[in-house]
């Protein structure tokens, strides 16, 4: 079984009828009052450091339209505003919840006039193509219920030249950091998430998803076979977190 094909057998609610998409926005409707908290604390706050760094591939480019996929609560997309400056941003989620709280957020810090968040799915983008300067996905890729069409249409909507920024959990390799990571993971992890976010599966789907979900060379085999080009690779914190950047 190819990596893609074993995680988008990963579910969050094993059994259910529903589809993985489905699931995975029912998942995040439910902990989106928590979500930015818990972000934030279960990282120890190092996913800011991270988000920094992906957005610094950006900047030379200096892309004036924007287009954030799986933005849910928009922290990603406020954060290219401050650093990058564009004219615009547009952030699509599927989930419903995690969008309020982003615009909620948004408006409260003034930015509602450079950044619109809607409802929409990375599979079926609903912009013509070569719109964006610039896309941007942080920790989304790995939900997709069909990671190489969420890609296909990225690139679809990206002008020619433009880039595509991807910051996603990879799994560290080096000893004792990949002993101490999984074992935060899969055991303190869901933990924090039964108690904090009252949603034991959705922080038991995250290592499981992790652990399944395609990286370094695989994930830059299957950026280039969806057509894109100049595809690099750069891990970060011993390898706990991966940026993909990638040219049309
Ligand atoms: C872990 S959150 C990341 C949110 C945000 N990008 C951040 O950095 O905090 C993953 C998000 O991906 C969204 N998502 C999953 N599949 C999606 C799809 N096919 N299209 C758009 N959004 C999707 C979920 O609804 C969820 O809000």
């Amino acid at each position: 079984m190819s990596p893609e094909t074993n995680v988008q057998k990963i579910v969050p609610f094993e059994g259910s009828k529903l589809s993985k998409k489905e699931q995975i926005a029912s998942m995040f409707d439910d902990i989106a009052y928590r979500y930015d908290f818990l972000n934030h604390f279960m990282s120890l706050g190092i996913d800011i450091i991270w988000r920094k760094k992906a957005l610094s591939y950006l900047k030379s480019l200096q892309p004036k339209k924007m287009l954030d996929v799986a933005t849910g609560t928009g922290d990603f997309a406020v954060m290219a505003e401050k650093k990058l400056h564009p004219e615009s941003i547009t952030g699509i989620d599927i989930s419903e919840g995690m969008l309020a709280h982003g615009r909620e957020k948004i408006k409260k810090l003034g930015l509602d006039n450079k950044i619109t968040l809607q409802l929409g799915d990375s599979e079926t983008i609903s912009f013509p193509d070569q719109t964006f300067d610039a896309i941007t996905v942080a920790f989304g890729v790995r939900n997709f219920e069909n990671l190489e069409k969420g890609l296909s249409e990225m690139r679809r909507v990206l002008k020619p030249g433009g880039k595509l920024v991807i910051l996603e959990f990879s799994n560290p390799t080096v000893f004792p950091i990949k002993q101490l990571y999984n074992s935060y993971f899969r055991l303190i992890v869901p933990l924090i998430g039964k108690f904090v976010a009252k949603s034991k599966a959705a922080y038991s789907y995250l290592p499981e998803s992790v652990k399944a979900f395609p990286q370094g060379e695989e994930m830059r085999t299957i950026l280039h076979n969806t057509g894109f080009q100049a595809v690099t690779c750069k891990t970060l914190t011993f390898g706990i977190c991966s940026i993909y950047c990638a040219t049309r």
